[in-house]
């Protein structure tokens, strides 16, 4: 997949082009306009999933990311409404991600500054927030050893599909569903995980109605609401598929995006205190940043967007299939046909970014200093599969960035040189493994911490 979206194809072959593995086509787009006339242009006839074989084996047709169809829409549409339902726009979610922010600063500050990979404690926090708002909030302990299982699931399973193994598997089904090797594993964790989803329904459904809601106690309802439905896709079985989809796509990436933000803070020393003092001017010091801070904090909100852009984490991850047969871009696209929309190519559209290249928030402000946007700003996709964890993410991106940007002060540890910005791919384009120190700012405490 990484090969296919080098920008080096794109000069040689254009904006649209087509590769052949083994005997499937693979037409990939290229740019902010061939994107956008698939995905926007052409929502609905691009806005199929293709399942290989080893995707087929592992989650079927079920849940959203890998189905099609009426149970795609079904299962979709209840998400979105059950995530806005769940706190989009409430206080009740703010605080907790507040709450997150303030766990992950305490983490930090245990390192007293000391060098410290902050992969570990990132991961663990993106994953307590998936937790608390699929299975409620005693998800939260660490102490539970499925935590930790399901971290190591999720990595696992997103660094296998771009090993030799997965193409293996898709070549060879029929063999490697009895020959033993990494992908086993793979099966085994999804065992381990649906096994520990299920038991949650159990307990869910012997405290039926019992508060805070969470996304389980939705879907249960949802499930007797559409009883009699003869067309209905709620079960038990899509329900648990959509909860691993949750945990798949809003952790790694969340927390992806955030150790990129670390890296380019310690790469552009000046960049990170001139966020700083917009934060030390605008909020008092003592006070909770809120999402509505955002408004207030225009270079703050440029930076992270510029972190987004520049990490582009899910370059090749939002793969489609053709639905029904249709033109674009002068080409005629059968029914059938594999598209990859080069998502990075798009943050990294010379027709769109004046230093596409560059770290650079000048990207997302106007001359006065104004946030404005961009339409080529497109890490979440668009569309009709466009992420459905968009406004959680951004919330949680903010809270989490300006929180600990305005505590610490990020910087490489004493007498290292070297700071590692290119991507190993493991799913998404993650930073190096690398330690970086975070020394407390003074007079940094929050009111959480210090007990307020
Ligand atoms: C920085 C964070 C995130 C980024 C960059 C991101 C990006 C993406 C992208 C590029 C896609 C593919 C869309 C396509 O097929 O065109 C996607 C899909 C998806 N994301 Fe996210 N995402 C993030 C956070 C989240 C969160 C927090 C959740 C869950 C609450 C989530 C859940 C999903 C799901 C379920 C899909 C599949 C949608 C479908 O197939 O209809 N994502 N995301």
């Amino acid at each position: 997949m990484r090969v296919l979206v080098s920008p080096q194809l794109a000069q040689s072959y254009g904006s649209v082009f087509t590769v052949w593995l083994g005997s499937t086509p693979i037409v990939v787009l290229n740019g902010f306009r061939a994107v956008k006339e698939a995905l926007v242009s052409n929502s609905e006839q691009f806005s199929g999933r293709p399942l290989t074989p080893f995707f087929q084996d592992l989650f079927g047709e079920k849940g959203v990311i890998c189905s099609n169809g009426h149970t795609w829409r079904q299962q979709r549409r209840f998400c979105l409404m059950t995530l806005r339902e769940l706190g989009l726009g409430k206080r009740m979610l703010e605080l907790q991600l507040q709450n997150e922010a303030a766990e992950l600063v305490k983490a930090f500050r245990q390192e007293q500054g000391r060098p410290f990979d902050p992969q570990v404690p990132i991961v663990r926090s993106t994953t307590r927030v998936i937790g608390a708002l699929v299975f409620g909030h005693h998800f939260l302990s660490e102490e539970e050893p499925i935590f930790l299982e399901l971290i190591q699931a999720i990595n696992l399973g997103l660094a296998f599909v771009s090993t030799i193994w997965r193409r293996l598997y898709d070549m060879f089904p029929w063999a490697l569903r009895y020959l033993s090797g990494p992908h086993q594993k793979i099966f085994q964790y999804h065992e381990t995980v649906r096994g520990f989803i299920h038991h949650e329904i159990t307990r869910h459904r012997l405290r039926a109605l019992e508060v805070p809601k969470d996304f389980i106690n939705c879907y249960l309802s949802q499930i007797t609401k559409a009883m009699g439905d003869p067309v209905s896709t709620f079960n038990e079985e899509n329900l648990i598929q959509v909860v691993i989809d949750l945990f798949l796509g809003g952790t790694d990436t969340t927390a992806t995006t955030l150790h990129w933000a670390l890296v380019y803070l310690v790469h552009h020393r000046a960049i990170q205190e001139r966020a700083q003092q917009e934060l030390d001017e605008v909020l008092g010091a003592s006070q909770a940043i809120c999402y509505e801070d955002r408004e207030r904090l225009p270079y703050t909100r440029a930076v992270l967007h510029e972190v987004q852009r520049h990490s582009s984490v899910v370059a090749v991850g939002a793969v489609r299939q053709c639905v029904t047969s249709t033109w674009m871009h002068g080409y005629y696209v059968p029914k059938g046909t594999i598209i990859l929309p080069n998502l990075a190519s798009v943050l990294h559209d010379p027709e769109c970014w004046e230093t596409p290249q560059q770290f650079n928030p000048g990207h997302f402000l106007d001359k006065d200093g104004n946030f404005v946007t961009n339409e080529a700003f497109l890490p979440f996709s668009a569309g009709h599969r466009v992420c459905p964890g968009e406004q959680l993410a951004r919330m949680e991106l903010f809270l989490m960035f300006a929180t600990l940007l305005r505590t610490f002060r990020f910087q490489l540890p004493e007498g290292s040189r070297d700071l590692r910005l290119d991507y190993v791919f493991g799913g998404t384009l993650q930073p190096q493994p690398q330690k970086i120190c975070a020394v407390p700012r003074l007079g940094s405490l929050s009111p959480r911490e210090e007990g307020l």
